[in-house]
């Protein structure tokens, strides 16, 4: 996880910046168990993180503001309502005294797109005022504050791989992973993470056993190669829905499945964004370098997640 503090300026009173990197997560599989009677759904999901990140920096001070700009400031939506501010004010609603201040937000990452990047965005925020305050990230108020943010915000508090379970609130212990090489591949439809789950149309009250076996196999694999191979068991079981909503998914898997070196193609949490696994990084840059020549309209990167 990238934190730093920088200066501007000379010694004295120079504004003093926290910087925290907001990776973009991966659902690497993502089972769906069932659905509680709020109406949320019971996940089993292996939560990844890219190496591909928005920018978030807090000036500690009076108040709470936030400034967000970038290539994708526009798609975040309202600065009233971005997610930052929403964790921001969660954790002081619980928390007396807090300092805050002013954030100011590099939006790189698109948006409603199944990588969380407001989930990241969030527990950023959350990892910012936790260092101007001196407070754990076990802090139970911070917690409480992240699952009152959003369903990824827990997951995204601290930068590892993690089996995420219920509606995201059961974590795992981390789970380390070899970085494995990939492309990620979004066909520029947005698509609302509560019109997904609605698609699947499950009742509530519906509860099956996750398949403990594939935790098993994953736990301790040190080889790329191999754990492509154990991913291949797993599935989303949010792609079929999506994939009725949205039908550029389905290309944006062809297209990644289409590339020769591609060992895996799948979507991460809602989508629309699709990634696909490789054995290298050569592999993985000469996919991305066929995919924007064939798509230039379309977002793709070649990344590490890990
Ligand atoms: C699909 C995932 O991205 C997988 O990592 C997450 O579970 C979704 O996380 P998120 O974007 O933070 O979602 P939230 O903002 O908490 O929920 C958006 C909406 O999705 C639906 N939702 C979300 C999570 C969940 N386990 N069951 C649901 O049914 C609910 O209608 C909810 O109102
Ligand atoms: N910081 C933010 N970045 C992006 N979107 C934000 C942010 N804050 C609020 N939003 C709103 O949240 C919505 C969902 O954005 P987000 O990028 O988190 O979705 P997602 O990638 O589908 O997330 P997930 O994978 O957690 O389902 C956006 O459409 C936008 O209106």
């Amino acid at each position: 996880m990238a934190a730093d503090v920088t200066a501007a300026g000379g010694a004295g009173a120079s504004p003093v910046w926290l910087n925290e990197k907001a990776r973009a997560k991966v659902n690497l599989t993502l089972a769906v168990l069932g659905r509680r009677a709020d109406g949320f759904h019971l996940l089993d999901s292996l939560v990844a993180f890219a190496d591909i990140a928005d920018e978030l920096s807090l000036e500690p001070g009076p108040g709470l503001s936030l400034e967000v700009y970038g290539s994708r400031a526009k798609e975040a939506g309202a600065v009233a309502d971005n997610l930052v501010l929403k964790a921001a004010k969660a954790l002081a609603e619980r928390h007396d005294g807090l300092t805050l201040g002013h954030f100011r937000l590099d939006k790189r990452l698109p948006a409603a797109a199944g990588i969380g990047g407001g989930s990241s965005d969030a527990a950023a925020a959350l990892r910012l005022i936790a260092r101007a305050n001196e407070l754990p990230l076990t802090d139970e108020k911070v917690l409480a504050a992240a699952r009152a943010t959003g369903s990824d915000v827990p997951v995204c508090l601290q930068v590892v791989g993690r089996w995420m379970r219920d509606a995201g609130e059961t974590l795992s212990a981390p789970v380390p992973l070899p970085p494995l090489p990939a492309v990620l591949l979004n066909p520029g439809v947005a698509t609302p993470t509560a019109d997904v789950f609605r698609t699947l149309a499950l009742p509530a009250g519906t509860a099956i056993s996750p398949d403990l076996s594939l935790a098993a196999a994953i736990e301790g694999e040190k080889s790329p190669t191999a754990l492509i191979r154990h991913l291949d068991r797993g599935r989303n079981d949010l792609e079929p829905a999506a994939l009725v909503l949205r039908p550029a998914i389905g290309e944006a898997l062809a297209v990644l499945r289409g590339q020769p070196t591609c060992r895996l193609a799948r979507m991460s949490g809602s989508g629309a964004t699709v990634f696909g696994l490789f054995e290298t990084a050569e592999a993985a840059v000469a996919a991305r370098q066929a995919i924007a020549e064939r798509r230039p309209g379309w977002w793709v990167v070649d990344t590490v997640i890990g």
